[in-house]
């Protein structure tokens, strides 16, 4: 695939893939996956409650429909309400220190947090966060930072039914509980693009759900 054979940010995806993994393999409080597709780790009560209902009642303020990058084709891809929070609010400020700090990657490689809500029926389907090289925006996210190597998810309230994140390819379901992070390494440990990574957040059934992500680049994003 032309994705594995160009791999820009190869090296660094390797160099960041090594520090983080040491990172979080060395702190007790963090669980990691038993499988070998795909380094994905799970922290328990990273926020408190009050944090994720915070997070909540910002969601709310600045949620709109959805973007990715090509619009016309992801019209039923990802269908929860998203938006970027005000970088300068020094609680949202101070959260992302929070998790840059966790994964120990430089705060200037970090995009901006990003809410997520989604309604019954709403679900975003299989998809790796990792930039596909061949296509079109490439062009753009190369000289703004370049590949996303890791990424960070935090659920911030209970879903009376659905709303799973699923690891298709590990064949795990993650169940949202309000101020677990999870973290994953979209690079294989060689620092190319893992397959393995393939996750959805399935259909909300019942009740609502509410994320937060963050995506690490593997230099400075703007
Ligand atoms: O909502 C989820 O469970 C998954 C979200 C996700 O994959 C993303 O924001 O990249
Ligand atoms: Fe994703």
């Amino acid at each position: 695939m032309t994705t594995r054979l160009k791999a820009p940010d190869r090296e660094a995806c390797k160099r960041i893939g090594r520090s983080v993994r040491q990172r979080l393999e060395a702190d007790p409080g963090i669980y990691k996956l038993p499988t070998d597709q795909a380094e994905i780790f799970a922290v328990g009560d990273f926020l408190n409650a009050a944090e994720c209902q915070r997070f909540v009642d910002l969601i709310d303020k600045v949620a709109r429909p959805s973007e990715l990058h090509d619009s016309a084709y992801v019209a039923k891809f990802r269908t929860s309400y998203s938006g970027n929070f005000d970088r300068e609010d020094p609680f949202v400020r101070s959260i992302s220190r929070r998790i840059d700090d966790l994964l120990g990657i430089e705060p200037e490689n970090g995009e901006p947090i990003q809410g997520q809500r989604y309604l019954p029926g709403q679900e975003f389907k299989p998809h790796n966060d990792w930039f596909y090289t061949d296509q079109e925006y490439w062009n753009l996210e190369k000289t703004r930072g370049g590949q996303r190597c890791w990424t960070a998810m935090a659920f911030l309230n209970t879903v009376e039914e659905g709303g799973h994140t699923h690891f298709v390819e590990v064949g795990a379901s993650i169940e949202p509980k309000p101020g677990v992070l999870l973290i994953w390494n979209n690079a294989t440990p060689d620092g190319l693009p893992n397959e393995g990574t393939l996750h959805a957040g399935t259909p909300v059934i019942a009740g609502e759900k509410y994320v937060l992500t963050k995506w690490y680049r593997t230099r400075r994003h703007d």
